[in-house]
């Protein structure tokens, strides 16, 4: 009878269950059949929400073990020291393989220096001899709030909890026996690595994406599967939670060190790196304007600029407007034809002289070092040097043709790659990386990524958003819309000035060759060290002169407007420079008192006061 009655009693506690949501409702009695349930579910709720309690556990297993150490072995506070120090040094020097943050190992290693102090002083003097009390009840809270709040975490708990409901997912969506072997939360989602049960393939889960995702509580197109080469049994699921193009894409700095690494452009749909390497190979960036050229352009600089095996010139006919922030990185900077002609020049005397020492060595490449660096030659807007400079493009056509082995390179941006705008010559059909962002018209496709391959999918026409891009090359062979990362003005000047005191110099065959040209015409001439010394120095006096004309003219400007002010369209306009610079330089006069704001965007400078 009394069995019967708490049978009824477990069905309602179910009934309840079922009624008001998946938290067991549990009804204290003093009825000992409950206890179990009571157990299990506190059990349950503790271990549900370990993440959350873990501040408290923490606590009461510090005061346990200063309870137990203090009654036994008070005097072993020494030793509690020693291991709390080696923790929090293992922390610091594992900090990257426990994949921890800069702030979060700091976190880490404060919360173990508290912990560690607490027990040996409770240890000594016993865990209730006040303040000790005091202090764990503070410093309790202080350590957990951030623990509490944490991002990672929480996104890492609210990731386990739903993979926990696997078993039950796999059932409904046809994958019955599959398990979760690891998961790992980032940024955009989660990737989850699955063992298939016996006779599963990676095709049978791939036809579940649609279930999978329902399953999981995703959005539509969320959910991305790919196998996993060594084991047929094995798949990779990737669940993407924050569309990582919904939003411009911060860059975090560079991510080599070497050209002989692959740059990372931005990040694909799926939220992993765009990574393509450069290395002895030329890059053709393409686009209608401002569709994101300048931008990659300037990821590139911020990862080119990190290694100090390459060299980087460019020329930028726009007067330096997109190159010059980074001028303090680049060798030389050309921004007239007639600089741009003889940069090019100098660079097929390189590649010749790099080429003859090649062959004298018995060697059939260049391989970049810091002592030999790599010469990568950035071009903005190739389409104005064709129109400026006719001669300059033959001599790019020859490093197009000539470079690659004795890593002589080119990167191009133009914004309709046409044959006229090429040039006529080899330049676009020796472009080994092709970088599509946005283009008009359908036919632009091709021109800028090569013949049929609008055919083939590569639809840069549909791209909505300035810095999405389609990107091919040997290792991007489909097409998959990709964004890159932004950098923002004071990052580029940041990141200049970091960067710039380890440029490497050219090597002594590129130096004398240079040399060589410069007294004889013509690159094959013995130089001594100091003619070498003159030949590697950086030509950055271009860049020096131009902000410096740019400076002048603003102020002259400014000086002499009207009452009424000057706009900002023709302070850019007799400056030549970036709106941003313009911006920042505005500020500066303004705040030190020189100009003021007549108007809403119009500007004259004050009269002296004598
Ligand atoms: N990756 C990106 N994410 C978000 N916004 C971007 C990105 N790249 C560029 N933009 C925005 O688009 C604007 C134009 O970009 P950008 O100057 O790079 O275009 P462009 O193709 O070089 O144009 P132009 O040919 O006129 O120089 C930038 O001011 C910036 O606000």
């Amino acid at each position: 009878m009394r069995r019967s009655t708490s049978r009824h009693r477990i069905r309602r506690n179910a009934r309840q269950v079922r009624r008001y949501g998946a938290e067991p409702i549990v009804l204290l009695s003093d009825d000992l059949d409950l206890a179990p349930l009571v157990i299990t579910a506190i059990a349950r709720a503790l271990w549900r929400y370990r993440s959350e309690l873990a501040p408290f556990l923490t606590t009461a297993s510090m005061v346990g073990t200063a309870v137990l150490l203090h009654d036994s072995a008070a005097d072993h506070w020494p030793a509690v020291l020693s291991v709390t120090a080696a923790a929090v040094g293992a922390v610091v020097v594992l900090r990257r393989w426990l994949d921890l943050r800069l702030i979060e190992a700091v976190y880490a290693a404060a919360v173990l220096a508290l912990v560690g102090g607490w027990t040996s002083a409770a240890t000594v003097i016993g865990p209730f001899t006040p303040p000790l009390p005091m202090a764990l009840a503070v410093g309790g809270v202080v350590a957990a709030v951030p623990w509490w709040a944490h991002r990672r975490r929480r996104a890492r708990v609210r990731v386990e909890r739903k993979l926990a409901a696997w078993p039950d997912i796999a059932h409904a969506v046809g994958l019955a026996g599959s398990r979760v072997q690891s998961a790992l939360v980032d940024l955009w989602g989660y990737r989850v690595r699955v063992a298939l049960a016996r006779g599963q393939t990676v095709e049978d889960a791939v036809a579940k994406i649609p279930a999978l995702e329902s399953a999981l509580g995703a959005r539509r197109g969320a959910a991305r599967i790919q196998p996993v080469p060594e084991r047929a049994d094995r798949m990779e699921l990737r669940v993407i939670e924050t569309d990582p193009h919904a939003d411009a894409i911060g860059w975090t700095g560079p991510s080599i060190t070497s050209i002989t690494e692959p740059v990372t452009l931005g990040l694909f749909e799926d939220a992993t790196p765009v990574r393509v390497s450069l290395l002895r190979r030329h890059a053709l960036v393409g686009g209608v304007a401002g569709a994101g050229k300048s931008g990659a352009i300037n990821v590139i600089l911020g990862e080119l600029t990190a290694c100090p095996d390459v060299i980087i010139w460019g020329i930028d006919l726009k007067r330096g407007m997109e190159l010059l922030p980074w001028a303090s990185c680049l060798d030389r900077l050309a921004t007239t034809p007639q600089e741009a002609e003889s940069l090019l020049r100098d660079a097929i005397a390189i590649l010749e002289a790099r080429a003859d020492a090649l062959a004298g060595d018995g060697l059939r490449v260049w391989e970049p070092n810091p002592d030999a660096p790599a010469l990568i030659i950035l071009i903005d807007e190739y389409a104005e040097l064709v129109d400026e400079a006719p001669e300059a493009v033959r001599h790019a056509d020859s490093i197009a043709r000539r470079g690659r082995a004795v890593a002589v390179t080119l990167v191009a941006a133009t914004q309709r790659p046409s044959q006229k705008a090429m040039g006529h010559g080899a330049v676009r059909s020796q472009m080994d990386v092709r970088l599509s962002f946005r283009v008009r018209e359908q036919r632009d496709v091709d021109l800028i990524l090569g013949q049929g391959m609008l055919k083939s999918g590569w639809h840069s026409h549909t791209l909505n958003a300035p810095g999405k891009f389609l990107l091919s090359a040997p290792e991007h062979d489909i097409p998959r819309r990709a964004r890159t990362y932004l950098i923002d003005d004071h990052q580029v000047q940041r990141t200049a000035s970091t960067h710039a005191p380890h440029r490497p110099l050219l090597d002594s065959i590129s130096a004398s060759a240079l040399h060589a040209v410069k007294t004889h015409g013509h690159g094959h001439e013995h130089s001594s060290e100091a003619d070498l010394q003159q030949a590697r120095e950086p030509d950055r006096n271009g860049r020096h002169s131009a902000v410096q004309d740019a400076e002048t003219a603003l102020w002259e400007a400014l000086w002499c407007a009207p009452s009424e002010g000057i706009s900002i369209d023709e302070l850019l306009r007799v400056t030549a420079m970036s709106r941003p610079w313009l911006y920042k330089r505005l500020k500066e006069h303004s705040d030190a008192g020189r100009i003021s704001q007549v108007s809403r965007g119009r500007w004259r400078g004050y009269p002296t006061v004598n």
